[in-house]
């Protein structure tokens, strides 16, 4: 029988960890094959905060990619109480950066300079909606009292739709969404609010953590939340509605990092994305969506042009290895455990 081939229009990963110095060369490259564009998170040590450590990224995230490499960072800006609004329209209109990203403060990894109370930096929401600069937000709040699967659902109560009527017209994404409330919120918010779904949550529901014993591969926050989110998930990223697009939010942490007594938050799924999202959408008889999602959704809210480039799927058995050891410049390997290690996914990427 001859094989099945699926050519979409390059996608773009609009949620990416590339982390700094070895881990950024080791792991950029997974990145910069599938995907053309990836708008790059700035949770670095220190955060990325001015202009001019933006540019500096993007020349090491550059360093990290083989010569000729056409991939293109799109830089956020990390969003701290002191930030200033000025700085941030200054690196805007130079090109430094694309997005300003919003962590409450202790929300996930390396956020701790995050933003402590929304409301005090309303001159930055301002200064963002007056230039058209979109606000990316890791929604969940951080109070001790709130359960730790309730936090994205209290965070859009108590912060997202208080902070849209008070800037209607500012463009948010809200991040890695993992509830069917945070995908009804979108669903019937206005236009300038979408959100991006990664593999894992479209794949795992909580019980992953937990299967037969402490799964720390499976831990990433926002922490995935049961069966029936799982389904609106899915629902959501194969409806074929613009507001919901892809970004992976592969956060890559070193294995012994993650098998530790306080293992790291986030899942590494950047080898094997593409390949994660196609096993969704052909299980949900969607494939025909995934383009949209994947390469035409995500350009349009940012105002972006599409991708010309084309990639090729094909139904071929891939098998993920548990482990993966990436070189860094100077040769040493990195161990980490990639997403769906271990598993047989049915797509797999042709390269070029
Ligand atoms: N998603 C995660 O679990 N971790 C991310 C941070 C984030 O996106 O919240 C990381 O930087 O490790
Ligand atoms: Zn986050
Ligand atoms: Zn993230």
């Amino acid at each position: 029988m001859p094989s099945q081939q699926l050519s979409l229009r390059q996608p773009d990963d609009w949620h990416v960890h590339l982390r700094d110095g070895s881990m950024l060369q080791a792991v950029a490259l997974a990145t910069a094959r599938q995907f053309a564009r990836a708008i790059v998170m700035p949770n670095l040590s220190p955060p990325v905060t001015t202009a001019a450590a933006a540019e500096a990224y993007r020349r090491r995230i550059r360093e990290a990619l083989p010569d000729g490499s056409r991939f293109e960072p799109l830089l956020t800006a990390y969003l701290t109480d002191a930030i200033d609004p000025a700085e941030i329209e200054r690196g805007f209109r130079q090109g430094a950066w694309v997005a300003c990203k919003l962590y409450p403060a202790h929300a996930t990894t390396n956020s701790a300079a995050g933003v402590s109370s929304i409301e005090a930096i309303t001159p930055v929401f301002e200064t963002l909606e007056r230039i058209g600069m979109p606000l990316l937000i890791h929604g969940e709040v951080t109070s001790a009292d709130i359960d730790i699967f309730d936090r994205e659902a209290v965070f859009i109560e108590r912060h997202l739709e208080p902070l849209l009527g008070r800037h209607p017209g500012l463009k948010v994404v809200l991040e890695h969404i993992t509830t069917s409330d945070a995908v009804d919120f979108v669903r019937s918010g206005p236009a300038n609010l979408a959100a991006t779904i990664t593999p894992h949550h479209l794949h795992i529901n909580r019980n992953a953590m937990f299967a037969g014993g402490l799964r720390p591969d499976f831990y990433c926050l926002p922490v995935a939340k049961r069966e029936l989110h799982r389904i609106a998930l899915r629902g959501a990223a194969t409806s074929g509605n613009p507001k919901f697009f892809l970004g992976t939010d592969s956060a890559p942490h070193a294995r012994t990092a993650k098998e530790a007594a306080c293992g790291c938050a986030g899942i590494f799924n950047a080898p094997f994305a593409l390949e994660s999202y196609a096993a969704v959408f052909e299980q949900e008889n969607a494939l025909e969506r995934l383009e949209a999602f994947a390469s035409e959704f995500g350009p349009r809210f940012y105002g972006l042009p599409l991708n010309e480039a084309t990639i090729t799927l094909e139904r071929q058995p891939l098998e993920v290895p548990s482990r993966l050891h990436l070189n860094d410049a100077a040769g040493t390997a990195v161990e980490l455990v990639p997403f769906h290690a271990g598993e047989t996914l049915p797509w797999r990427l042709l390269q070029p």
